[in-house]
């Protein structure tokens, strides 16, 4: 798993590198200039045939340092080039400064006036280099009118490259820096970025992958992960899992039977969504349980997945007597009786999973649901279930990010497995998951994995379903909701456009036989 890096490690590691001797921040400096170059050359080969116009835009620090480096190299290569500084020359840091005095072309100080003057006549072959700030920003930035109006001029507009991260994006959170009361004006969109040594925790979180356009990370020099100082837990990016297989001639009863609680007639299709998932990603046996006046409709409706009854909290009580029943979904369409269903569940001890309902049951009163918890539950909230379970959490989520590293959401989920004790997954394109001792993965459908058509009605269901299924078969929490995220994506962009949440479960044996497939 590729790790996402917050600004501080990055620091750490460009620091733990030059101190032990083998490489300077000048050869990372001039090592970055040439991968941004050997990007921008690499993805747009007509820019590669001839040289075209740049415009370089450079910053107070080190980032801005890259943009000199780069404008050097463009004009080696008969690039007219158009360098802007916006910051004082004498207060550069030391490597930044050193590529200042090499730049043997014009430094023009940075005003609108004087930029919106050379942009007016940029076509599609030219170049905006975005090397204002990057992994330093601590405060919003304003007063590049003139550069985000070039950058959205339609039609033959120049293609824009930010250096690390686009301008204005904290790069631990992906959230745009912005005062109180003011509005969160999106960065400068680029068309593509190009980080260093690896990705950072903004490329993939809330604004960040928009702001990105495309993201590369260029290797400059630096020791690979094994060599660097080990961190307790890194985040890392929810990559393609190693292959879980049922084995050959193994009993239906090896792989466990998953419990899907179903509630009121007429609401049943959230839980029926949820079996399904869990029954194609292995459970062994599958049973929605529902109270008597519930039966007839599921009966219509199932085949393969089985039904038990259960009349309220003393029928699941009594239900759970049967130790073969070995993972619990609470939540799809669960209904009012949630807050009755959660405790006698969760005493239980199965491995359980709650979404919707069930997490929606102790809004107001989630101290309730806490001392209940244990390390075998797994928490599947969207963004506003999750407000409703860790509400002091969400507040400071939802604060205004006015400086830099801002809180997000992978420090949001980390600290709210920790005080619940349990892995917990907070849905979104960004989907975090964290474990309470550290763990922490993000399922990021961005980029090359992006998968729109997963925004409709059901699919947190089958997700709920796809992590049950898993524990049923004796997954640890944490595992069973990295894989069961990666591979909801998987299946929804194996469909493609007009998904609805019925695909997905059907979508997935395909993917299975592909991962079983790969070395
Ligand atoms: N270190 C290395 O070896 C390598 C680093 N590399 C490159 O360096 C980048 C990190 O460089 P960096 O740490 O100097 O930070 P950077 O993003 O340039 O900005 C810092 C400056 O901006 C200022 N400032 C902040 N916010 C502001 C605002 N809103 N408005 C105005 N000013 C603001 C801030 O001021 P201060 O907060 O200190 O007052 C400070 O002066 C990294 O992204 C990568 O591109 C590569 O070359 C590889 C080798
Ligand atoms: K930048």
């Amino acid at each position: 798993m590729a790790d996402l890096l917050t600004a501080a490690r990055m620091r750490a590691i460009e620091n733990a590198a030059i101190k032990a001797g083998s490489v300077t921040g000048a050869q990372l400096m001039e090592s970055a200039g040439e991968c941004v170059l050997a990007a921008i050359l690499a993805r747009w080969p007509g820019m590669a045939a001839a040289p075209h116009r740049a415009l370089v835009l450079c910053g107070p620090g080190n980032n801005g340092g890259d943009g000199f480096v780069v404008a050097r190299l463009l004009r080696g290569r008969g690039w007219t080039v158009a360098l802007f500084l916006a910051g004082d020359a004498d207060r550069l840091p030391p490597d930044a400064r050193a590529n200042h005095d090499r730049w043997d072309g014009a430094v023009t100080p940075y005003e609108d006036t004087a930029f919106a003057r050379e942009a007016g006549p940029l076509g599609p072959q030219d170049l905006i280099l975005d090397a204002l700030f990057g992994t330093g920003l601590t405060r919003p930035v304003d007063g590049f009118e003139a550069f985000r109006a070039a950058a959205q001029r339609g039609g033959g507009r120049p293609k824009v490259v930010a250096v690390d991260v686009p301008s204005g994006l904290c790069s631990d959170s992906g959230r745009v820096l912005h005062r109180e009361g003011a509005p969160a004006e999106p960065p400068v969109r680029a068309d593509l970025t190009v980080s260093f040594h690896a990705e950072k925790q903004g490329h993939r979180l809330a604004d960040g992958p928009d702001a990105c356009g495309a993201i590369q990370v260029a290797p400059i020099g630096l020791p690979p992960r094994a060599d660097i100082a080990a961190e307790d837990s890194p985040v890392t990016l929810n990559e393609r899992p190693e292959a879980f297989d049922k084995g050959e001639g193994a009993h239906k009863y090896a792989h466990g039977h998953a419990i899907v609680l179903s509630g009121p007639p007429g609401t049943g299709g959230a839980a029926r969504l949820a079996a399904r998932g869990a029954l194609r990603i292995g459970a062994g046996l599958v049973s929605v349980c529902c109270e008597d006046a519930a039966v007839p409709e599921h009966a219509a409706r199932l085949d393969a997945v089985m039904i038990k009854r259960a009349n309220g909290a003393d029928g699941l009580a009594r239900l759970l007597e049967d130790s073969r029943l070995n993972a619990l979904c609470l939540g799809p369409g669960l209904g009012q009786g949630a807050r009755d269903l959660v405790p006698v569940a969760l005493k239980a001890g199965r491995a359980t999973v709650l979404d919707a309902d069930a997490l929606t049951a102790f809004a107001g009163d989630p101290g309730a649901l806490f001392g209940l918890l244990h390390e075998n539950a797994v928490l599947t909230p969207h963004a506003g279930e999750f407000g409703r379970v860790f509400p002091d959490i969400a507040e400071r989520l939802a604060a205004t990010p006015d400086h830099g590293p801002a809180f997000s959401k992978i420090d949001a989920v980390r600290e709210a497995a920790k005080h619940a004790g349990c892995t917990i997954l907070l849905k979104g394109p960004d989907t975090v998951i964290a474990a309470p001792d550290g763990r922490c993965t993000v399922n990021s459908a961005h980029y090359d994995r992006a998968a729109p058509w997963l925004a409709t009605a059901g699919t947190g269901d089958v997700l709920a379903g796809f992590v049950t299924g898993l524990l049923a078969q004796g997954m640890e929490a944490f595992d069973a909701a990295r894989i069961a995220a990666w591979l909801h994506v998987e299946a929804a962009r194996r469909f493609g456009p007009g998904l609805i949440s019925e695909d997905l479960p059907e979508a997935l044996p395909a993917c299975l036989r592909d991962l079983a497939a790969a070395p």
